[in-house]
C-alpha cells in the first residue's frame, strides 16, 4: 500500500539526513537511504566506503542489512538520495536485486537534495527480475 504523504515526507527527510553521515572519502559521492517498514518504522543507511574499494557498501544495502538485523522483513518503501541536483537518480543494479529479495512491491522515492522526489517502483526499476520465488519453480 502506498504510504501517506506525511510519512513519505518523513522518509525523504530521513534519507537526506542519512546521506550527511555517508563515509565516502574516496568517491566524495554521499548517498542516503531510508526504508519504511510495513509497521511504520524507518531504518536508514548511508554508503560506507573502504580503502579496498570493492568492499564499499551502498547506502541502500546498508539500510536493508540494518533493517533485517533489527528484525524487520516486510517493507513498503525506500527513499534514496545523493548530491545530484538536476536529475532523479536510481539505486545501482546490485541494490535493486538486494531489495527484490524482500518483495517486488516496493515504492521507491528518488529524492533530490532539495527534498523533491519522484515515485517509482522496484518492479519498474528491475523488470523481468530474478526473485526468490524462482528457486521453487525448477
Ligand atoms: O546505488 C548506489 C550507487 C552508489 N552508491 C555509492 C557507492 C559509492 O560509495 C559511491 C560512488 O559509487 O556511491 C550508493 O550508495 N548507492
Ligand atoms: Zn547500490
Amino acid at each position: 500500500m502506498t504510504a501517506k504523504t506525511e510519512l513519505v515526507k518523513e522518509l525523504v527527510a530521513k534519507c537526506l539526513r542519512a546521506r550527511d553521515l555517508a563515509y565516502c572519502p574516496y568517491s566524495h559521492f554521499p548517498v542516503g537511504a531510508a526504508i519504511l517498514t510495513t509497521g511504520g518504522d524507518i531504518i536508514t543507511g548511508c554508503n560506507v566506503e573502504n580503502a579496498s574499494f570493492g568492499l564499499t557498501v551502498c547506502a541502500e544495502r546498508t539500510a536493508i542489512q540494518r533493517a533485517v538485523a533489527e528484525g524487520y522483513r516486510h517493507f513498503t518503501a525506500i527513499a534514496v538520495t545523493c548530491d545530484i541536483k538536476d536529475s532523479f537518480v536510481g539505486p545501482c543494479g546490485a541494490c535493486r536485486q538486494v531489495l527484490m529479495e524482500f518483495g517486488e512491491k516496493w515504492d521507491v522515492y528518488l529524492t533530490k537534495p532539495d527534498g523533491s522526489y519522484k515515485k517509482t517502483s522496484l518492479e519498474e526499476l528491475l523488470p523481468l527480475a530474478f526473485s526468490p520465488g524462482h528457486l521453487d519453480k525448477k
